[in-house]
């Protein structure tokens, strides 16, 4: 496995890059968790070291049942993003240029107390509730400004179990990184048994939301490959642009949030973890943690984890946005259960319009934009990782398709059309005729190659 290649840029540990690619426009169901054996391969890079022991600090104050709204302010915590001592009352660093209204506040550096963030929750009030996953439950802050922000609330039991490492993993990860299409991380805050992380907050809900039809508006083909692009770019970056790189290891629809322009933006990197820094490793070995449907089937054999793993993961989340289907489909028949493989077949037999969600417009360019989205996601898939593009080479593709598909799609691709009627799957390829009124031709091919 080739390892990646050296980062342009450095990344000061506790200090975001900035780095957005000059591409970006808008500036059942399983859900497992594999926990297997733990071999960490790489050594601890000393740039690492100092945050590492901040955060040891950090964790090691523990005990304190959670503190009543009047006693916060006396409060010692830290700011993480700053990496600098405790004060009291809770200080992080807030960044500036956000192109959502949520974000779009957050601007300089401020500080605040618990009692804010309390505040800010309605005292956690079940009404603030947005979601909740493995961590816990995530809530919906609005500061005085009228700033949002996400609040995860870390669940109690979990952390005293077995999750501190995951936790500091997730807050060491997000304190390293920006990017417009990367959640923010706004800051944490700690304090006997709560453990609180502030991300951005992301207006429109998850992808799999979207591509479940949970929305009002459904996604058109341009925007899925929009969505495609920045999800690309945001994993591009982890993997090329932040020093040590990062493979996120957890990349699925639902932890693609979607924000008001209908643009991506990659969410949860509880499962990340800083990826090769020594310049001899070429992959890390660690615990196997993801989502079933999207596990790379060789770190699955191997334990072993490169940034390929995050490519295969990418390749499953295309065919979701091109098919609309869960990577598992329980109550589907057993040929078309695992959605890769039923869309990799439909792709062979050249009838890819079978395996295009049926909530899309069909039209000529939109049928070509799904065939030529899932032959990349072909390779993404490829059971050898030397095989498998770089996410940057995926992200590349992507633009061309998207190019593309601006040349050749005609005004009726934007507008409703009749083409938006569902097909019915056995008469997909006799319909295909009546859509289009032509049989298969050089410009619109059906057929894989
Ligand atoms: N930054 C955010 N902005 C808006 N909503 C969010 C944000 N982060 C999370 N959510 C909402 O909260 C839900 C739970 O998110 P969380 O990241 O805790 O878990 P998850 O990714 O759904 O599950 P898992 O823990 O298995 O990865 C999300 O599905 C989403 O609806």
């Amino acid at each position: 496995m080739k390892k990646p290649p050296p980062s342009p840029r450095t990344a000061t540990p506790g200090r975001a890059t900035n780095h957005q690619n000059p591409s970006s426009k808008d500036n059942s169901r399983s859900n497992t968790s594999f926990s297997n054996s733990t071999n960490h391969q790489r050594k601890t890079p000393s740039a690492f070291s100092s945050i590492k022991a901040a955060f040891s600090r950090l964790f090691a104050c523990t005990g304190s049942p959670a503190p009543d709204a009047g006693q916060l302010r006396e409060i010692p915590s830290i700011s993480v993003a700053n990496s600098v001592g405790s004060s009291t009352g809770f200080k992080y660093r807030r960044d500036s240029g956000g192109s959502e209204k949520a974000a779009g506040g957050l601007a300089g550096k401020a500080e605040f107390s618990f009692e804010e963030i309390y505040k800010a929750t309605g005292n956690f009030a079940p009404g603030n509730i947005i979601g909740e996953g493995g961590f816990g439950v995530v809530y919906k802050g609005k500061l005085k400004d009228g700033s949002l922000m996400a609040v995860k609330r870390v669940k109690k039991d979990m952390y005293d179990r077995h999750l501190s490492k995951e936790f500091r993993n997730e807050i060491l990860t997000l304190s390293q990184i920006e990017h417009l299409n990367l959640v923010r991380f706004f800051g944490y805050v700690e304090h006997g048994d709560e453990r609180i992380i502030l991300v951005e907050y992301v207006a429109n809900g998850t992808l799999r939301e979207h591509l479940d039809g949970i929305h009002e508006k459904e996604l058109e083909i341009a925007e899925r490959l929009d969505i495609a692009i920045d999800v690309a770019h945001a994993v591009t970056y982890l993997h090329l642009y932040t020093d040590p790189p990062i493979i996120h290891r957890d990349i699925k629809a639902s932890n693609i949030l979607i924000t008001d322009k209908l643009r991506a933006k990659v969410a949860d990197f509880g499962f990340a973890r800083i990826a090769v820094e020594d310049p001899e490793a070429t992959h890390i070995s660690t615990q196997v943690k993801g989502t079933a449907g999207y596990l790379d089937p060789e770190y699955l054999k191997t334990y072993q984890l490169t940034d390929r793993s995050d490519v295969y993961s990418f390749g499953v989340l295309l065919v979701e946005l091109m098919t609309g289907r869960q990577p598992i489909e329980l109550k589907k028949t057993i040929k078309e259960r695992v959605t890769t493989q039923w869309a990799m077949q439909k792709l062979k037999q050249g009838e890819v319009v079978l395996a295009m969600d049926p909530r899309l417009r069909r039209s000529p360019a939109s049928l070509l934009v799904v065939e030529k989205v899932l032959k990349l996601a072909r390779q993404c898939l490829a059971p050898s990782r030397p095989s498998r593009p770089s996410m940057k080479n995926c992200a590349e593709v992507l633009w061309r398709i998207r190019k593309d598909f601006g040349e050749k799609c005609l005004p009726g691709d934007a507008s409703p059309s009749i083409y938006s009627a569902n097909v019915f799957e056995g008469d997909a390829r006799k319909n295909r005729h009546d859509y289009f009124g032509m049989e298969d031709s050089d410009s619109y091919r059906y057929r894989s190659a």
